[in-house]
């Protein structure tokens, strides 16, 4: 673990931070481009470990990747055999690979971190079953026996603990015999702008969603097309970026914000400006500014929980209370993120307690101490952002940050720096 003093900067920061790929651009990129009938090239691809990861696992599945350069990939379709693979802590690897693995011939054994094995699994694993898979086990570590194909059809499952249950069945679907028809039932369905990326993505490749439903999603059997990817910035990742504009009174562009986009991370602006930062976006980039002064929230995240721990930071530094709701899907992910938030903020001498679906934050003044980041990414940047203001703020494990961002902490310094002006 690298234990590290957060750096401590109250005073308006002003820089411009270039985020790498997104994370879940690239892993789904990668999985349709192993997929596919050809060749394709992943340009922008992010590298870190949940992005290795995925490479690594369909290269043991038989995918020739090689790098152009570190951050472009050509991917060349082999025959996909048995194997051993790796999840990590990634859930776009646990639950993208296991359909994947489904058409290979021969016996997948997937593991992952001790954490992982205890994020949820059953779904994916339920429905490949249902669908005609061989499969061993309800979560990791479990066993696909691949068999060349898989008969596909139609399946309904509960979403509701995570929208990847839902993408990584349409992901490897197109490539079923009958293709797959994904009916969900149950409670809301979480992170719905991952699912639209999925769909978008799967358009891209020549295969088309059609949603009879808002929750059901219809796949026929069509090839995958071969194709050059292009990875938008990590707009999740900017995240922490931009709430060091906003709790400094400083100002931060990220360039390269696309204009449009079904990223979860985009949504970071509507909230910011809520907050009361300035949000601009232009050819520059998205710029925030911090005015100094931080309102509280009262925000639905259910769609875009991935933010929650850089909202929950700027939460315990705001002005007024603050509620974050319809995040229950939290408690499994890389930590129970809930349970994490509520007792971090708590031991710096904050004001955060769990609700059944969320958390609910008043605003105390913070002071120095310990944050652990629970081997979760978000958590360890969360802990970055209230260190800016707070002082003597530790994180125990500023190295987990390499989940989706290597080198967060070098990034960290240069923005205080003021960055990389081009
Ligand atoms: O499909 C994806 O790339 C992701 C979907 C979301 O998962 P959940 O639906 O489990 O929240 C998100 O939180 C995760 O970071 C990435
Ligand atoms: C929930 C996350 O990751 P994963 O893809 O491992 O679910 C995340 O990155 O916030």
């Amino acid at each position: 673990m690298s234990s590290w003093r957060a750096p401590h900067h109250p005073a308006p920061i002003s820089a411009v931070v270039a985020v790498p790929g997104s994370k879940s651009a690239t892993n789904r990129a990668l999985v349709l481009a192993a997929l596919a009938n050809g060749p394709s090239t992943v340009r922008g691809a992010l590298r870190s470990r949940d992005t290795n990861l995925m490479i690594e696992g369909l290269r043991a599945l038989g995918t020739g990747i090689t790098e152009q350069s570190p951050t472009e990939l050509l991917v060349e379709p082999g025959p996909l055999h048995g194997t051993d693979i790796d999840c990590g802590l990634a859930g776009t690897v646990m639950r993208f690979l296991p359909g994947v693995a489904a058409l290979a011939s021969g016996a997948v054994r997937f593991d992952g971190d001790e954490q992982a094995r205890v994020r949820p699994q059953g779904v994916t694993l339920d429905a490949l079953r249902a669908l005609g898979a061989d499969v061993e086990g309800s979560a990791l570590p479990f066993t696909v026996r691949g068999t060349g194909a898989v008969r596909g059809g139609e399946v309904t499952i509960d979403a509701s603990g995570s929208s990847q249950f839902v993408s990584g069945l349409l992901l490897a679907g197109a490539r079923f015999e009958q293709g797959v028809t994904v009916r969900h039932s149950g409670g809301k369905v979480p992170s719905t702008p991952h699912i639209d990326m999925t769909v978008e993505m799967l358009a891209q490749a020549g295969v088309t969603v059609e949603r009879p439903e808002p929750t059901t999603w219809r796949i026929a059997p069509t090839p995958v097309a071969a194709t050059t990817w292009d990875i938008e910035p990590d707009l999740s990742n900017a995240t922490p970026f931009l709430a060091a504009a906003a709790v400094t009174g400083g100002s931060v562009t990220v360039p390269g914000w696309p204009k449009e986009t079904t990223q979860a991370g985009d949504q970071i602006r509507v909230l910011l400006e809520r907050m009361g930062c300035e949000v601009r976006l232009d050819a520059d980039g998205l710029t925030v500014t911090g005015t100094g002064a931080l309102a509280g929230i009262d925000a639905d995240l259910g769609d875009i929980g991935e933010l929650t721990p850089t909202i929950a930071a700027l939460a315990a530094l705001a002005e007024a209370p603050s509620r974050l709701r319809g995040i229950a899907h939290l408690r499994g992910h890389e930590t129970d993120r809930l349970a994490a938030l509520a007792t971090e903020i708590t031991r710096l001498g904050g004001q955060c307690v769990e609700t059944e679906d969320g958390l609910e934050i008043s605003p105390v003044p913070l002071r120095g101490g310990l944050w652990h980041a629970y081997a979760d990414h978000r958590m360890a940047t969360a802990g970055a952002i209230i260190g800016l203001v707070v002082p003597d703020v530790e994180v125990d494990d500023i190295g987990t940050t390499a989940k989706t961002l290597p080198g967060f902490d070098g990034m960290w310094n240069s923005m205080l720096e003021g960055g990389d002006p081009r």
